[in-house]
C-alpha cells in the first residue's frame, strides 16, 4: 500500500514539474508571467475576469498577453493592429473556434453556425447568408417598425409606473428575429394563457442558455469533464424547449413551402438540406435555428437594456437626442398621435447625435467582453509574437474599448467622441474579417428603431428616490446590467 502511495506521489510531483515547465516556457522579447502548475494564470484573475485582466494588462503596459487559463493556452489581444493581422490578414489560420466543452454542448457537437468549423462552417454560412442578402427578405423595415410600435404600446400600458424593461426588450428582439427568419410572430398582449406562458418560457430558456454559455472554470480543466457533463445535463430542458419550438416552425413550413420561392430562413434550410431525401438533417435545422435565435436576440436586447439604463442616468443626453428627433418629427409633419413609431430607418442620416449615442453605448457597455474564441490552426508568427498551433485567441473587446491609449476619458460616457470620428481602427462591436457577426445590419436596424422611438415617446427616469441606477456589469458570455427598474414618462 505504502509503495502504491509513494508511486502516486511521485507521479503527481512529476506531473506538477512537467506542467509547470510547459506553462512557463519563455518566448523571445515577451513578458512572461509566472504560471502555476494546473491552474496556470488563473490565480491572477478574479471572478470579474474582464476587469482583473484589464488591470493586469494596464499594470504591465501591454496589449497582448499569453496566459494559461487552466489547461487552455491563450493569447489575449487588445492591440488593434495584431487583431487585424489575426482576424483579417491571416484569417484562414484563425477561422475556427477554440473547442470549449460549453460550446460543444451548446452547439450539439459544433453543428451550429456560431460554432461550426472548416467546410461545415462554410456550408452553413452560405445557407444562412442567403437570407441576410436576399433583397426581398432584406427589406425588413416594416417588420421592425411594427414590432417597435407594439413594444411601445405595451410599455405605455404600464401607465408610468416603475417597470423592469427586460421582458419588453427581449420580446421586441425575439419577435423581430422570429418574423425575419421564420415569418412568425408572437403577440405582446396574448390573452391566451398557454401561448403567453410558452413565450415567457422560451425567453427565460434563451436567457439561461446565454448565461450558461459564458466562460466557466469547468471549461478550463480536462479532469473536471465528468462533473461538467452532469452540470450541462441539468439544462437539457432549456435546450429542448427551444428546439421543440424550432421543430414546430419547421413542421408548419413543411406544409406550405414553395421550393421555388423561399419565404425565409426556414424554407432555405429545408430546401438546401434536402429534408425529403435526408430526414436526418432535421436536427441540423433545429441546431442552426436555435443558434440564430440565441445569437441574435439576447445581444440586441441587452444593448437596448443598457441604453435605457444609461439614459436614466444621463438626462442631458436624452434631451439632446430628443431635440434632434423632434426636429425630424416637426420637419416631416409626423402625426405623433396616429402611431408610436415616429422615426424610421431612412431618418438615420439626419440623426448624427443619436447615431453617436448608440455607438457610445456599445463602447461604454460592450455586450461581449471577449468576443467568441478562435483557435490557431497552425504555428504562426505575427509581429514578433509566436502563436503556437492550438492557442486560444481571445479578442479582448472590453479592454480595447476601455483603454486610455485609444480613448480619451475612456471611463466616461461621452457620445460626442463619435460625432466626427467612427474610430474604425479600434471600434469593432461586431468583430471583423470573414467570420464577423452575420446579423450586424439586423442588429443595427432594430437598435436604431428601438432607441429613437423610445426617446420620441418617453422621458426615461430612475424610480422615485433613486438618484442614479447601478451601472455595474454582471459577467458572463455577455455583460448584463444588474436588474433595474425605470419610469417611462409619456412625452
Ligand atoms: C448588438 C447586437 C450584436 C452584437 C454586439 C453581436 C456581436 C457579435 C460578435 C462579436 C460575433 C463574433 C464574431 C467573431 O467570431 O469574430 C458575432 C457572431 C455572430 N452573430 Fe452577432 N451580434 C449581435 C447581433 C446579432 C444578430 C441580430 C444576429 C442575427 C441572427 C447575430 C448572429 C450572429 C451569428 C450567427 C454569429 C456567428 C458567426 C460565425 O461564427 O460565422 N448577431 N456577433
Amino acid at each position: 500500500m505504502l509503495l502504491v502511495l509513494n508511486i502516486l506521489f511521485l507521479l503527481l510531483v512529476f506531473y506538477f514539474v512537467y506542467d509547470y515547465n510547459k506553462k512557463n516556457k519563455r518566448y523571445k522579447n515577451e513578458l512572461t508571467l509566472r504560471a502555476l502548475p494546473v491552474l496556470g494564470h488563473l490565480h491572477l484573475l478574479s471572478r470579474r475576469v474582464h476587469e482583473s485582466l484589464f488591470n493586469l494588462m494596464n499594470q504591465y503596459k501591454i496589449k497582448t498577453i499569453r496566459l494559461w487559463l487552466g489547461d487552455n493556452p491563450t493569447l489575449v489581444v487588445m492591440d488593434p493592429e495584431i487583431l487585424q493581422e489575426i482576424y483579417v490578414k491571416n484569417f484562414s489560420n484563425f477561422n475556427d473556434r477554440f473547442e470549449l466543452p460549453v460550446l460543444k454542448w451548446y452547439s450539439n457537437g459544433y453543428r451550429t453556425l456560431t460554432n461550426a468549423a472548416g467546410q461545415d462552417w462554410k456550408d452553413t454560412k452560405s445557407m444562412v447568408i442567403r437570407v441576410f442578402s436576399n433583397i426581398k427578405i432584406r427589406q425588413v423595415s416594416h417588420i421592425f417598425e411594427d414590432q417597435c410600435q407594439k413594444m411601445i404600446k405595451a410599455m405605455k400600458n404600464q401607465n408610468g409606473s416603475a417597470i423592469n424593461i427586460k421582458p419588453f426588450t427581449q420580446k421586441y428582439t425575439f419577435n423581430n428575429l422570429c418574423k425575419y427568419l421564420y415569418s412568425l410572430e408572437t403577440p405582446y398582449d396574448d390573452t391566451n394563457v398557454a401561448n403567453y406562458q410558452k413565450i415567457e418560457g422560451l425567453l427565460k430558456s434563451m436567457e439561461k442558455i446565454f448565461e450558461i454559455s459564458g466562460p466557466k472554470i469547468a471549461d478550463m480543466f480536462k479532469f473536471l469533464s465528468p462533473l461538467r457533463d452532469v452540470y450541462f445535463s441539468l439544462f437539457r430542458p432549456e435546450i429542448s424547449i427551444l428546439k421543440k419550438y424550432i421543430n414546430e416552425i419547421f413542421q408548419d413550413h413543411l406544409k406550405t413551402i414553395d421550393y421555388e420561392n423561399p419565404r425565409d430562413l426556414m424554407d432555405i434550410l429545408i430546401t438546401e438540406l434536402d429534408i425529403k431525401k435526408h430526414p436526418e438533417n432535421i436536427s441540423k435545422i433545429e441546431d442552426v435555428g436555435f443558434d440564430l435565435l440565441i445569437a441574435g436576440s439576447e445581444t440586441s436586447s441587452l444593448t437596448v437594456q443598457w441604453f435605457i439604463l444609461i439614459m436614466a442616468n444621463y438626462p442631458e443626453v436624452q434631451k439632446k437626442m430628443y431635440v434632434e428627433i423632434k426636429s425630424i418629427i416637426d420637419s416631416q409633419n409626423v402625426d405623433k398621435k396616429s402611431s408610436n413609431v415616429h422615426i424610421r430607418l431612412q431618418n438615420r442620416n439626419s440623426t448624427p447625435y443619436v447615431n453617436a449615442v448608440i455607438k457610445e453605448i456599445m463602447r461604454y457597455k460592450p455586450t461581449g467582453p471577449f468576443n467568441l474564441p478562435r483557435k490557431a490552426a497552425n504555428d504562426i508568427t505575427i509581429k514578433d509574437i509566436f502563436i503556437p498551433k492550438g492557442t486560444q485567441i481571445l479578442h479582448f473587446h472590453y479592454g480595447m474599448l476601455k483603454s486610455e491609449d485609444f480613448w480619451l476619458r475612456s471611463n466616461e460616457f461621452l457620445p460626442e467622441r463619435f460625432i466626427n470620428d467612427n474610430h474604425s481602427d479600434v471600434f469593432f462591436p461586431f468583430s471583423l474579417g470573414n467570420r464577423n457577426c452575420i446579423g450586424v445590419n439586423l442588429a443595427q436596424d432594430q437598435i436604431y428603431l428601438g432607441v429613437t422611438n423610445l426617446i420620441s415617446n418617453f422621458k426615461i427616469k430612475p424610480p422615485p428616490g433613486v438618484e442614479k441606477l447601478d451601472e455595474t456589469e454582471c459577467p458572463g458570455l455577455a455583460l448584463s446590467p444588474v436588474p433595474f427598474k425605470v419610469i417611462l414618462e409619456n412625452r
